[in-house]
């Protein structure tokens, strides 16, 4: 596959009279893990449809594996595995068959799709519970599977719509470690998340969209530099945030505040200094509150 995954320029997308996507432009390397954030309604659901050929753009080229989406719709299907919002496993069924029958719904023979299906649960450590009904797991263990089904066919580019929305930190963190291991394998992965600690440990390269545009676009860290520097932190009762101040990261500076601030606040009062986190970044993007999209 050549060096970009995913390439769109000029995308525009519109439900009626509301336009979801205004001039959309990305670049997705190959074998790197990607993470799309935006407020709810931002339109991140829709770009993996578009990217996934559910749905067609109004304007702009969106090539995935080299392939148009909308003239070889064929061959980027032929690349691609998603995973949507919702757990498409069939409940009725035991792990097992489910992975087996979408095995064969793929094309493997009987044998070949026993011995993939024993892989996966494997792979996602779902072995001891290979025989159980489906409608008998947790979240977590849904999750997991649903992400195996996806890997059935072997795919260069995964699409993860919000894969751990719901989950406990546990299984959030186990889904992630299986989702770096897919990126270890050499596989594109281009996800969607509400969370954004999600985004600030998995992805190489983040976009943010916000009323249809991206307002931006790059590492963790590039995007954590656009909204400053460090900040000393006042902290109160029960780890209250009192207050936050920007600072330059030197001696001079620091011991300044500290002096400023023994004088208005009682002596053991609590200091913190943090880099900025994704959660400055998205809120000095988009402006909206953070309990919006978390
Ligand atoms: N098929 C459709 N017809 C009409 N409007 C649609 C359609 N699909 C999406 N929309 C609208 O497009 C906007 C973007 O929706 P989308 O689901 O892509 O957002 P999102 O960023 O994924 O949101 P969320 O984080 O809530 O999942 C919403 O206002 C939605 O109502």
């Amino acid at each position: 596959m050549s060096k970009l995954a995913i390439e769109i320029q000029g995308l525009r997308k519109t439900f009626g009279r509301q336009v979801v996507l205004d001039g959309i432009d990305l670049n997705v390397e190959t074998g790197t893990v990607f993470a799309l954030l935006g407020p709810n309604g931002a339109g991140k659901t829709t770009l993996i449809n578009l990217l996934t050929t559910l749905v067609v753009p109004d304007a702009g080229i969106v090539k995935v594996a080299g392939h148009d989406v909308v003239k070889e719709k064929k061959e980027v299907k032929r690349s691609i595995s998603l995973t949507g919002q919702f757990a498409a496993v069939d409940e009725v069924l035991t792990a097992e068959e489910n992975l087996r029958m979408i095995s064969r719904l793929s094309g493997l023979s009987a044998s070949e799709s026993r011995s993939r299906a024993a892989e996966l649960l494997r792979r996602f450590d779902l072995a001891d519970s290979a025989k159980k009904k489906v409608k008998t797991f947790s979240g977590g263990m849904r999750r997991r599977l649903d992400l195996a089904n996806s890997l059935v066919a072997d795919r260069p580019i995964l699409f993860l719509d919000e894969p751990t929305t719901g989950l406990d930190t546990v299984s959030r963190r186990t889904l992630w470690d299986m989702i770096l291991e897919l990126k270890q394998q050499g596989i594109t992965i281009f996800l969607t998340t509400q969370y954004l600690e999600e985004a600030d440990q998995l992805a190489d390269r983040i976009a943010v969209i916000s009323e249809g545009r991206v307002v931006a676009d790059g590492t963790p860290e590039e995007l954590k530099a656009r909204v400053g520097g460090e900040v000393l932190e006042v902290r109160g009762t029960g780890d209250v945030v009192l207050e936050s101040i920007p600072i330059d990261g030197s001696v001079r500076d620091v011991s300044r505040i500290i002096n400023e601030l023994s004088a208005r606040y009682p002596s053991d009062t609590r200091i913190a200094i943090r880099k900025p986190s994704m959660d400055d970044v998205f809120v000095s993007l988009t402006a909206k509150p953070k309990e919006e999209i978390a």
